[in-house]
């Protein structure tokens, strides 16, 4: 932290602006097509440059609904900077008149997009993927803070060249989700973008398919009109492992004279503002790229493990939703489970390739598409091709070390125990097992399995019941963990869909207090909390919502 931000907090936008520090916009190329205001909004092919000089759409007459306090104070904001009418209007996506040096340019990039391992072009409008990336993401800004740097984005911002036709914007009800979620998986201690803001707006709405009341439809099946709001999410940079990708391809292809060097330049910059502590400065081009291999490799097993541990699904977990980061990027079809089936996906249209306990295989075949786009950069290096290919070809070994290790502490195992693992989880399943509340309750060590019964679903039958005692007490022979120990692993509280339905239902009422309540639950779940908080949140989902759309699945992200 530097003495001026030790001794005072950043209260306004003109102090803030003192942080601001364009890198991205200052080393990659941009459109060359683009019109330098950022006024051309319009769907457009975009054929090369990094990004594209883009101004995000304001929401009118913003309405505050949150910030996070937690990462106000490391950034060294003052609380009082979210309700600033300056700040307000920048974050709400009015930048035309901020002080300078802050630019009154955003930017948004283009990507490519792969679903498990399958190359995709059909998804852009022109049919040739130059049409494809941030279509409602919007970066404004980028600033050193505490000897950070920071990337920052509002999410629903308006269009962009890559809109696809699309209004460029994020609803209400998804974009509290997303808020949420994030503040919820950083306290989780699960890498994530995080969450700066959160405001709304009375006077725009858009048009979104949406589910009829209590129904069981998989599919939409109104229009609903729903409010917009704009939430800021911020991260090192929001390079995701499609971009690479984008620029791998055209490599690939030879699509134009600049393309290897467009990917070179992406790549580095990738290292530089993901890796830059890892990886030295001054290494060989292709000892980097094996670093950053290597390391990314590291980040997306163990991301993946912590998602299985605390029960989350990702739901979408295509090449443009993987940050190359490493960390947990678009909160849209995701899920926190409540009764465990390693199928369980909360995405209509996922399949079962993105399901709960398949999401270690989704990242392998993200992590190929990753290594396939960094090829072209070692082709006149056989020995660093190998290497890659070897780094490749040995990401399931260490996504298995990884989870084989997760589960070991989740259970408080000296070491992975196989047998205990598989008769635990065909008994969960046997018993219809709330995830959560299994492992909180599992984590008191209790003294038989009569404390553990209140997470089930089903009743246990006398047979059940005595295949559970014969578990627990070959479970407590091998627990080495204490009990604090286990519950530092295993959390109280997750963010429940259903706790998010009541909170954005509200919220389109104009009454915010169950989205600032679920905020302060979920940015503590591994604490007790208070019994009212306990009776309210630490509870098995209803019986009665199961299959009900917008509930127990969703069909759109939007
Ligand atoms: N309302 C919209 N207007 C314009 N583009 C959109 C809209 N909704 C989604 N998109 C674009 O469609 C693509 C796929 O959407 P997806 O749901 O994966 O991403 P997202 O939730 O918008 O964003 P992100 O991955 O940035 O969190 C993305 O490129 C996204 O920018
Ligand atoms: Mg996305």
């Amino acid at each position: 932290m530097n003495i001026e931000q030790k001794l005072k907090k950043i209260s306004s936008l003109k102090e803030l602006s003192q942080y601001a520090d364009y890198s991205l916009i200052d080393t990659l190329t941009s459109d060359p097509q683009a019109s330098s205001d950022g006024k051309n909004h319009y769907p457009r092919e975009v054929f090369n440059g990094h990004y594209v000089p883009v101004n995000p759409t304001p929401i009118p007459n913003p309405i505050y609904i949150s910030h996070s306090k937690s990462f106000f104070e490391e950034l060294g904001f003052d609380n009082s900077l979210a309700l600033d009418e300056e700040f307000m209007k920048m974050f709400s996506g009015d930048i035309s008149s901020v002080p300078k040096p802050l630019k009154n340019i955003g930017w948004a990039t283009g990507y490519a997009l792969s679903i498990y391992g399958t190359e995709y072009y059909a998804q852009c409008p022109f049919g040739t993927g130059n049409g494809y990336g941030d279509g409602r993401a919007v970066s404004v800004l980028e600033a050193v803070l505490n000897g950070k740097r920071w990337e920052m984005q509002l999410k629903g911002g308006g269009k962009t060249p890559y809109c696809r036709g699309a209004d460029g914007r994020a609803v209400l009800r998804s974009s509290i989700r997303e808020f949420l979620a994030q503040e919820h998986m950083h306290a989780l201690n699960i890498p994530t973008s995080r969450s700066l803001t959160l405001y709304t707006s009375n006077d725009e709405t858009v048009n979104r398919p949406w589910f009829n009341e209590n129904s069981h439809s998989k599919d939409p099946e109104v229009m609903i009109e729903e409010t917009v709001a704009i939430t800021t999410r911020v991260a090192p940079s929001f390079l995701r492992v499609g971009q690479l990708e984008l620029f791998g391809r055209r490599a690939r292809k030879n699509e134009h004279p600049n393309a290897k060097e467009e990917l070179k330049q992406i790549v580095l910059h990738a290292i530089s503002r993901e890796y830059g502590e890892e990886i030295e400065e001054d290494l060989d081009f292709e000892e980097k790229i094996i670093l950053f291999a290597l390391k990314f490799r590291d980040r997306l097993t163990s991301l993946v493990s912590n998602w299985i541990r605390v029960g989350y699904c990702q739901g979408n977990f295509n090449s443009d939703n993987t940050s190359v980061g490493g960390y947990t990027l678009d909160y849209g079809p995701f899920g926190f489970i409540d009764d465990f089936d390693p199928r369980y996906q909360p995405w209509t249209g996922g399949g079962m390739h993105f399901s709960f306990f398949n999401q270690s295989e989704a990242a392998r075949k993200n992590f190929n598409m990753f290594c396939s786009s960094l090829m072209p950069l070692l082709e006149s290096n056989q020995k660093a091709l190998e290497n890659l290919a070897g780094i490749r070809d040995g990401f399931a070994k260490v996504m298995n070390e990884k989870m084989d290790k997760m589960w070991a502490l989740k259970l408080g195992l000296e070491k992975f125990d196989e047998r205990l693992f598989n008769q635990l989880i065909a008994l969960m399943i046997e018993s219809s097992a709330d995830y959560t509340i299994f492992f909180r309750e599992l984590s008191k060590i209790p003294k038989d399995i009569s404390p553990l019964e209140v997470c089930f679903y089903h009743n246990l039958d006398e047979n059940l019941k005595s295949k559970w005692s014969i578990w627990l007490d070959n479970w407590k022979r091998k627990l080495t963990a204490t009990s604090e120990q286990l519950k530092n692993i295993n959390p109280k509280y997750t963010l429940r869909e259903w706790h998010l339905v009541d909170a954005y239902e509200k919220a389109y009422d104009g009454d915010y207090s169950l989205v600032h309540e679920l905020q302060e639950v979920m940015i503590k779940p591994y604490e007790e909390q208070s019994k009212e908080i306990e009776e309210k949140f630490y509870m098995k989902k209803p019986l009665e919502l199961f299959d009900i759309a917008g509930i127990s699945h969703v069909s759109c992200s939007s």
